[in-house]
């Protein structure tokens, strides 16, 4: 089968990095959230990020305006069951997540494939749940999407070969370099990289160091573009947790518990950048550490 239309739910950090990089690609793009805000702030952010890339020369602008056309929003997550290929890019919740593919389900086409962007949950389990575990997959793209060059392509025990090629050849049309992982908490990725957001955590909440310190100690002691703390604002401290939980949960072992004050920021609603606070203030417009 050949993939045109492309429905992406979420518009929040991802779905919108994903519609672009899809326009942008020439596939038709339906982007649906439950918020319209969401989705008025999503086309405002493609809308950015596709200036920039003209501006610096990455992309043309008739092929610009080719792009912001193919994307289409809707609230209304029924438009979107008779594209050839769904993206769920939603809040990292399973409960959530089985909701949509239930809410999706009565307007599938016989032939469309699911996948979820998910961080950490089990795609056999997502997969389960649907009428077609041998056409899903975890689809799982790096923020910021436009600009990284990885997608995790991650089979669940049903997944179908012929499934896991369509998919390796959309991640080869965008431009990008799939890698395979197998269907564990977390997958390769965030099995490594969230333990180390969360044991940065864990220093400063034992007072070993500073956020100030902690991310200068590992940009300049162990050359990471970003400091983990700053990371962690980056990806959502609600995501980070949410991935420490499937860790702990799916692999039983105590070595992946939340630290306390990972919790607390969650609690407080300080998720990092999206809401405008978390290990940095982000609310002057000069990040500023909260510790
Ligand atoms: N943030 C990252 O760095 C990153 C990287 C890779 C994968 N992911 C994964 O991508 C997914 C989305 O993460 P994000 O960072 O974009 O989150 P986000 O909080 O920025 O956005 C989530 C969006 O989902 C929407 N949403 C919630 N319930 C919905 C529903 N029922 N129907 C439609 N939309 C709904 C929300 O309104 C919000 O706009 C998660 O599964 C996450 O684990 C995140």
């Amino acid at each position: 089968m050949t993939v045109q239309t492309v429905g992406v739910i979420g518009a929040g950090q991802m779905g919108n990095g994903i519609a672009h990089v899809f326009a942008a690609a020439g596939y038709d793009v339906v982007l649906n959230d439950i918020s319209a805000e969401a989705l008025a702030a999503a086309m405002a952010k493609i809308e950015t990020n596709t200036a920039r890339q003209v501006s610096k020369g990455q992309l043309d602008a008739e092929a610009r305006d080719a792009a912001l056309a193919r994307i289409r929003t809707t609230t209304d997550l029924g438009e979107l069951g008779g594209g050839d290929l769904i993206i769920e890019a939603a809040t990292e919740r399973e409960e959530v997540k089985h909701r949509i593919f239930a809410a999706l389900q009565p307007s599938l086409g016989p032939g469309t494939i699911l996948t979820s962007n998910t961080s950490s949950i089990s795609i056999t389990r997502l997969a389960a749940r649907t009428d077609r575990p041998d056409r899903f997959m975890g689809f799982h793209f790096m923020n910021p999407v436009p600009l990284m060059k990885l997608v995790e392509l991650i089979r669940g025990i049903a997944t179908s070969e012929e499934t896991y090629r369509e998919l390796k050849t959309i991640v080869g049309r965008l431009g990008k370099t799939a890698a395979s992982a197998e269907d564990y908490p977390a997958f390769i990725v965030n099995r490594v990289l969230i333990p180390m957001i969360n044991e940065a955590v864990y220093v400063l909440y034992e007072g070993v160091g500073s956020v100030a310190s902690i991310d200068a100690s590992m940009k300049l002691g162990a050359n990471h573009p970003m400091g983990p703390l700053e990371l962690g604002d980056f990806i959502g401290l609600d995501t980070c947790l949410s991935i420490m939980n499937v860790l702990r949960d799916g692999l039983a072992d105590t070595k992946y518990r939340p630290c306390p004050l990972l919790v607390k920021y969650v609690e407080a609603g300080w998720l990092g950048r999206k809401s405008g606070r978390g290990f940095y203030d982000y609310r002057s417009g000069n990040p500023e550490p909260t510790r």
